[in-house]
């Protein structure tokens, strides 16, 4: 493991910001640090990283207890979200100046530069200021600078936070072939799921200053641990009492209508209702519908929805399809998410 984080206690005044939170880092890896705001993902980075100081607890970087060192000392690349350049230098010498402070002789920086800039597709760009780049190649500079002093490991929050919805994928991307060349261990910090189901080897949900669940992109998103995750990793809906993700509801049509007294069905049972609402979003056709005290969100595919001649005030009978991860759902006011 190359972070090891063990009982580490945070509190700002009365605020507890993690609480006695423990979690292994993989080497090598790139592993997301995934909740909603405010839940402590920047406050544990930032107590790995050395810029914020535990109430208790200890960190272990690359085997060597790392928690009463500088930050300086422990060899971390760090990225934030609002890059920080010397508006002043040049994208080399940006990108030189960790190299510069450890008195690296001259060549070998002027080497490590042109190497670093090719990796990020900034070998053009040397000369310019920072001011004279995109958003998109400022961070991808960050990236470059933090990497100069060949961290041992990498910690980026929200690097890409500020950046449109286009260039932010571009990035994703791009940052996902950049580790997949040069594997430093590697943590980010994003309250996007998607990105983190995309990008990450490993995901770490952070919520109330408390680790939810650890795993794999699948592992999350196939076998939640609990509601939390399950809400957090995805759309969800309330089918007869459980939580299941609204394009795992298995659908078949009553050509006679509900029967009498059939939405009152036990949790796990099939239920029957009418389709209120049918919306078609690109491939998908998302149908509301009502049973009983629920309204289910069921999402199938335009063939589907064709096949099934699925349309506002079909009776349907609806159950979870056969593999599909369900949690118990207790708080019918939350259950039925936005699809
Ligand atoms: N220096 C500080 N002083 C007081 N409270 C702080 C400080 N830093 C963080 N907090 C509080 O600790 C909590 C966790 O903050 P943190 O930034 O770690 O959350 P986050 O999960 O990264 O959220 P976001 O995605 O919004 O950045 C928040 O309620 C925040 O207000």
């Amino acid at each position: 493991m190359s972070i090891e984080i063990r009982n580490v206690r945070k509190t700002f005044g009365d605020f507890v910001a993690l609480d006695d939170v423990s979690v292994s880092v993989p080497t090598g890896r790139l592993t997301a640090l995934l909740g909603p705001s405010g839940g402590g993902k920047s406050t544990l980075l930032r107590v790995v990283a050395g810029l914020e100081v535990p109430d208790s607890g200890e960190i272990e970087i690359e085997g060597r207890d790392a928690t009463n060192l500088p930050a300086r000392r422990r060899n971390v690349g760090f990225v934030f979200q609002h890059y920080a350049a010397f508006k002043h230098l040049s994208v080399a010498r940006n990108v030189a100046f960790g190299l510069e402070i450890r008195r690296t002789p001259k060549p070998e920086i002027a080497e490590r530069v042109d190497e670093l800039l090719r990796l990020v597709h900034l070998e053009s760009f040397a000369h310019r200021l920072p001011s004279q780049l995109s958003g998109g190649q400022r961070q991808r500079m960050a990236l470059a600078r933090a990497l100069a002093i060949r961290p041992s490991v990498l910690l980026l929050d929200e690097p890409f936070g500020a950046l449109d919805a286009k260039v932010r994928k571009e990035l994703r991307d791009w940052l996902r072939r950049l580790h997949d060349e040069i594997p430093v261990t590697t943590v980010f910090v994003t309250h996007d799921q998607e990105e983190a189901l995309e990008v990450a080897d490993e995901i770490v949900v952070v919520n109330e200053g408390r680790i939810e669940q650890v795993g794999t992109p699948d592992d999350l998103y196939d076998r939640p641990a609990n509601d939390f995750v399950m809400g957090f990793l995805g759309p969800v809906t309330r089918l007869g009492g459980v939580l299941v993700r609204p394009h795992d509801i298995h659908v078949e049509m009553l050509p006679d209508g509900v029967p009498s007294g059939a939405a009152s069905a036990r949790p796990g049972e099939p239920v029957v209702g009418v389709v209120a609402r049918t919306t078609r979003v690109g491939f998908e056709v998302r149908a509301e519908v009502r049973a009983g005290d629920e309204v289910v969100s069921v999402v199938v595919t335009r063939a589907e929805a064709r096949a099934l001649g699925l349309a506002p005030g079909v009776a349907v009978r609806l159950s979870p399809a056969e593999g599909a991860s369900t949690s118990a759902a207790p708080e019918p006011v939350t259950a039925t998410a936005a699809v």
